[in-house]
């Protein structure tokens, strides 16, 4: 490692951009014509558009705002994904339920059948895999047909029964929207498939209690059986006038006949208003046990477990946990530090990642994570395309054991089955100010795979440095300090005036320690308008001795990010114009003024395709 970063400079084998300021947020790029010629230039652009149109969605004449941006229908396509999963088509959201049954992975989604938006025909879909990567989609499994669910089946939880039955539950908008709680059962639990589902003919089985309003109670979750008295808990999320968050507790044997408990399993310490999705389960905090997912509806809380709380935060839609003790007598949930309670602490995911639920796999004994990442182009866009929303790769759940204080998120081990070529780096000398391109070819379907180091001596020789540093009130990738940013550029056009940054920061405290920032920024993903750029992120714990390390999922529009083997992660949606295709390539870089940093390992490895159809011989939505 070189001795000073002052009289270093930068060898010629390096590419000489430097991270410039950040793109204008909205420009067609067109060279100065006249007023008349962009005129023609913009009917026939939009004429173009709408003949291409692949959803088939816009019958109408639409005009191009100044924001818009005149895509290709091959600019469209690429921006759907090869290893996510998504139907053929429309508006997907919230993961309902998943579970293991009878030799495949069933997965139960929020779903418009009739367009790209959500609406109040939003319904149930229906898809299964054997690998959690390929899916079979199947038929709707559940629609909105009673007056109970008439303004939509929303979001729910399977469960399977110790007995070997399986309920779901979940909640209906009524025909005056009030969310009400019902039943359905497959009808044949010898079909592997679970393809035909019934509603219960005493649906509503609950509707709000008094004291709670009828658009504040939702999403049923059965969290704990209770093998004594053969009582199942079931949690529901909701909020109390004061706007604090509470999870409402019933307990029921038939899961038609309810009793509400006098007291809640948690109310949250701010006021942050009404919680969405809420889930709970409990982790195992020491190493032996840490690769065991827990079953939350047979583990007694004791030694040696943690229990995550878990809320999507409906005023600011991001989901939040946080770690405590769960007491079985009093059926409640205290966070280990009410600092970081439900809402204001830690995240599972940074940037785009919403509603999310677990489910334990009992196949892999393993504690799952899904969750979806909407768009953040213009609905026009969505129409376009037709489709909108992805799901994450879903997630393996660990709590960390070397930090204590946070959960491990990483994509199931499956992801490396998709794995083809792969190209490795080692010992890159990455220079302040300088980039470096990987030539692994055409960078949309990628698993990245990389650890830095920073010079020591910089490190040593930086006494405070950029103290109140913060992702997303930063200028991102082109904001320069002592020690970072530095990382990657995925998703980069050839001149990087499109990429999407992923990169750690390091911050010196006046308490001397270090601090690391795992920001990605999207500021610069697009040239496209009308499309929400940020640089999201957070701090995260990097350990005495460790590496800063980084794994990056790079599928089409969506960039999925791990730093320090899961600690924390930022999921972003990107719509690059011009590095798609053959023209989208991967840069290392590092934008510190007085740091060299060391890529000691870059791994890169293409990934296949799921290539997703409908089941064979069935008829999907
Ligand atoms: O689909 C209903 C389930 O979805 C959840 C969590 O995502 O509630 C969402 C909610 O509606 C908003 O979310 C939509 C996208 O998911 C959005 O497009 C829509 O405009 C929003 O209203 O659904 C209800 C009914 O609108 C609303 O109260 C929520 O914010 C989950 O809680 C629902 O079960």
């Amino acid at each position: 490692m070189a001795s000073s970063t002052k009289d270093v400079e930068a060898p010629p084998t390096l590419d000489a951009p430097l991270l410039g300021p950040a793109a204008p947020r909205s420009r067609l790029r067109v060279a100065p014509v006249s007023l008349s010629v962009m005129a023609f230039l913009l009917v026939a652009i939009a004429a173009a558009v709408l003949y291409y149109n692949p959803g088939g969605v816009a019958s109408n004449l639409m005009r191009l705002r100044e924001n818009d941006y005149p895509w290709t229908n091959d600019m469209l396509r690429w921006q759907r994904t090869g290893f996510h999963f998504q139907p053929g088509k429309n508006f997907q959201a919230d993961p309902n339920a998943a579970m293991f049954y009878k030799g495949w992975y069933h997965f139960f989604y929020q779903y418009n059948p009739t367009g790209v938006a959500w609406d109040y025909t939003i319904s149930w879909g229906h898809a299964v895999s054997k690998d959690l990567l390929h899916w079979n989609y199947l038929p709707m499994a559940l629609r909105p047909d009673h007056w109970y669910d008439r303004k939509g089946v929303w979001s729910g939880y399977s469960t399977l029964l110790p007995d070997g039955r399986i309920v779901v539950l979940y909640t209906g908008g009524t025909k005056e929207l009030v969310q009400v709680q019902n039943l359905a059962v497959p009808v044949n639990l010898s079909d592997p498939l679970l393809l035909e589902w019934k509603k219960s003919h005493v649906n509503p089985i609950l509707v709000p209690p008094p004291g709670i309003e009828d658009h504040d109670f939702r999403d049923p979750f059965p969290v704990w059986y209770n093998e004594s008295d053969s009582r199942w808990h079931v949690v529901i999320g909701s909020k109390d006038p004061e706007h604090y968050g509470i999870v409402l507790i019933y307990t029921t044997k038939d899961f038609v006949n309810f009793t509400l408990l006098p007291n809640i399993l948690h109310s949250t310490k701010q006021p942050v208003g009404m919680l969405e999705c809420v889930d709970l389960f409990p982790v195992a905090t020491t190493d032996s046990r840490a690769n065991q997912a827990l079953d939350m509806t047979t583990m007694r809380p004791g030694p040696g477990l943690k229990y995550v709380l878990k809320a999507s935060m409906d005023d600011e839609r991001h989901d939040y946990y946080a770690l405590g003790s769960f007491d079985l007598d009093s059926f409640t949930f205290t966070p280990d530090d009410e600092t970081i309670d439900v809402g204001i602490g830690l995240r599972y995911d940074w940037g785009k990642f919403y509603a999310s639920k677990t489910f334990y796999d009992q196949e892999k004994q393993r504690r799952v994570l899904w969750g979806y990442v909407g768009e953040v182009d213009s609905k026009r866009d969505d129409a376009l395309k037709g489709w909108a929303s992805l799901q994450n790769i879903p997630r393996t759940i660990l709590f960390d054991t070397k930090t204590k204080s946070n959960l491990i998120l990483w994509p199931v081990e499956e992801v490396e089955s998709l794995r083809t070529i792969n190209k490795n780096f080692n010992s890159i000398p990455l220079y302040p100010g300088s980039t470096y391109q990987l030539d692994v070819g055409e960078a949309t379907q990628l698993d990245i795979v990389a650890e830095f180091e920073v010079d020591e001596k910089a490190i040593e020789a930086t006494a405070e440095a950029d103290v109140t540093y913060n992702c997303s009130t930063s200028g991102g990738a082109a904001n320069r300090g002592v020690l970072g940013p530095f990382g990657l550029l995925v998703l980069a056009n050839q001149e990087l005036s499109e990429q999407t940054a992923t990169y750690f920061y390091v911050s010196r405290g006046i308490d001397g320690n270090l601090r690391t920032h795992f920001c990605q920024d999207e500021l610069r993903s697009s040239k496209a308008g009308a499309i929400t750029k940020r640089v999201v992120g957070s701090t995260v714990p990097v350990l005495h001795g460790e590496t800063w390390a980084l794994r990056i999922l790079v599928d089409h529009s969506i960039v999925e990010s791990f730093a320090q083997r899961g600690r924390a992660v930022a999921t972003s949606r990107v719509y690059p114009t011009e590095a798609i295709y053959s023209s989208a390539r991967v840069f290392l870089f590092n934008n510190a003024t007085d740091a060299i940093v060391t890529a000691k390992t870059v791994n890169v490895w293409h990934i296949n395709s799921t290539y997703n159809h409908v089941f064979p011989g069935l008829v999907a939505p």
